[in-house]
């Protein structure tokens, strides 16, 4: 059994490093740790960074996950290896890259490409941006999936995975007493469908709504509420179309043990109680 912790980072390739540092700052809010040789790091909580762009091919996409220590790293590697999944053992510099201790990477049945990663840093002073978008954290990603029931057999089973909650065949899985850390979304490809961060309040979720239309980002669903997790959130696109969600008020499950998922339709009203509609 893979024990994930927690989602650690996101790396997301772009061909205009230029665009992407600027709807990351004036956009998004989060703030540059780091410029590396066509690398851009950022913070978005107290880790030492939480995204990193990277010159390159957009469709270059990877989700990090912390597990608990070396062993658990080990035990992963022949875990996928004897499931037929060809693992990296990530070297010194990977990992340096990273600011991890050692990582591992591998690709989900799907195709994702993940890394599983020992001792992500944390950073002394506090995050500060200079956008004031009230981001909180890092929360969760929406992975695509191409086979919903088999990729949610794998996150539970090979991995911790808990569903905590399902829409139709979408499954919001949590790897901690957080509602979900990873949501599995259709999809014809492989991809990551959005990333989440969380903001303090719903004022920030509105206040990003105006500011974000004044800027011309595309807001592409919300502001709204999934019923699911009970959070309020705002959707926009990116760079390179990557999808973007700031989200407030995610639940938590109390009680690991007794949880039971709870079945909501694939319609509209089990993403929104509102009655905001996705555009397009
Ligand atoms: O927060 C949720 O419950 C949620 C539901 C559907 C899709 C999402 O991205 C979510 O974050
Ligand atoms: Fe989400």
């Amino acid at each position: 059994m893979i024990y994930l912790k927690d989602v650690s980072y996101v790396r997301l390739g772009s061909p205009d490093l230029e665009s992407a540092e600027a709807f990351a700052t004036a956009c998004l809010g989060l703030q540059i740790a780091e410029r590396g040789k066509k690398k851009l790091y950022f913070r978005s909580d107290d880790r030492a960074h939480t995204l990193c762009y990277s010159e390159g091919d957009a469709g270059n996409q990877t989700v990090g996950f912390e597990v608990e220590d070396d062993a658990s790293l080990q035990v992963a590697a022949s875990t996928l290896e004897a499931l037929g999944h060809a693992v990296h053992a990530g070297t010194a510099e990977e990992a340096e890259q990273r600011k991890v201790k050692a990582f591992i990477g591998f690709y989900d049945p799907t195709g994702n490409h993940i890394e599983l990663v020992v001792r992500p840093e944390r950073s002394g002073p506090r995050y500060f941006a200079s956008r004031d978008a009230g981001i909180t954290g890092f929360s969760h990603v929406g992975l695509n999936s191409t086979n919903l029931l088999r990729d949610e057999r794998f996150w539970t089973q090979v991995c911790n995975a808990r569903v905590s909650d399902r829409i139709g065949d979408i499954s919001l899985m949590r790897v901690n007493a957080i509602h979900h850390t990873i949501a599995l979304l259709p999809a014809p490809n492989a991809g990551i469908q959005h990333i989440n961060h969380q903001v303090g309040s719903s004022d920030d979720v509105l206040r990003s709504h105006y500011f974000l239309n004044e800027k011309r980002v595309p807001i592409v669903f919300g502001p709204g509420r999934h019923p699911t997790s009970g959070a309020r959130f705002l959707y926009f696109k990116g760079p390179d179309g990557m999808v973007f969600e700031y989200s407030v008020g995610v639940g938590e499950i109390e009680n690991d043990e007794t949880h039971r998922p709870r079945q909501f339709g694939f319609e509209p009203a089990s993403f929104c109680m509102w009655g905001a509609k996705p555009a397009g």
